[in-house]
């Protein structure tokens, strides 16, 4: 049953981000993002294929928690598992090294992982319109929306109404696309 599946997700994902905060100064729960990036896939994007979905929910427990792939798989099968782990940046690489890879490995993703890609830097670019995190400079807002740009340039003619909203939100800060 659909439901149950995506209740399990939201409630493993709301369990692993626990004690995770976002990095603005209302210090938001983390799992809110987890959650907005699903609910722009339902509600924006019109995806209505639920593995793409509960991956929405579970993408930053790999890369951010304690939790494993082959939890995941153990939990939710290996499809689930396999489109969380495109979308898990290996922390172990410096972070300029993860970010270059991010620009690389964008075209080559699977369509699924393109989807939650493309949610999940929509969700942080409008989160970096809003407020900026704590300690970040204007600058390294700028940087941000520089880099997303080129991912999301790797990512194109996978989901057209996500797609329009990004381009607006680079228009709006003069970002050539
Ligand atoms: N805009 C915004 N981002 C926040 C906030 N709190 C946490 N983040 C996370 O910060 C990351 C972006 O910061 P960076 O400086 O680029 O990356 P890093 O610290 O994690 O290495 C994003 O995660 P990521 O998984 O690294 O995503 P991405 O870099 O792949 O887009 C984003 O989800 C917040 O309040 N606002």
């Amino acid at each position: 049953m659909e439901i149950k599946a995506l209740i399990h997700c939201a409630d493993f994902s709301a369990k692993k981000h626990k004690d995770q905060r976002r990095r603005d100064p209302e210090k938001t729960p983390y799992i809110n993002h987890p959650i907005g990036v699903a609910h722009i896939l339902t509600e924006e994007a019109g995806i209505t294929d639920i593995n793409v979905i509960q991956a929405a929910l579970l993408h930053d427990t790999v890369e951010d928690t304690n939790t494993t792939i082959e939890e995941i798989k153990e939990e939710f099968g290996e499809e689930i598992a396999g489109i969380v782990d495109e979308l898990s940046d290996d922390k172990n690489l410096p972070k300029a090294e993860r970010k270059r890879l991010q620009i690389v490995h964008a075209p080559s993703a699977s369509p699924k992982a393109k989807l939650v890609k493309l949610a999940d830097k929509l969700y942080n670019l409008r989160d970096l319109q809003r407020t900026k995190p704590e300690g970040w400079t204007s600058e390294r807002v700028e940087e941000y929306f520089i880099w997303a740009a080129k991912v999301i340039d790797g990512l194109r003619g996978t989901n057209k109404q996500m797609e329009a909203s990004l381009d607006e939100l680079f228009k709006a800060r003069n970002i050539s696309i």
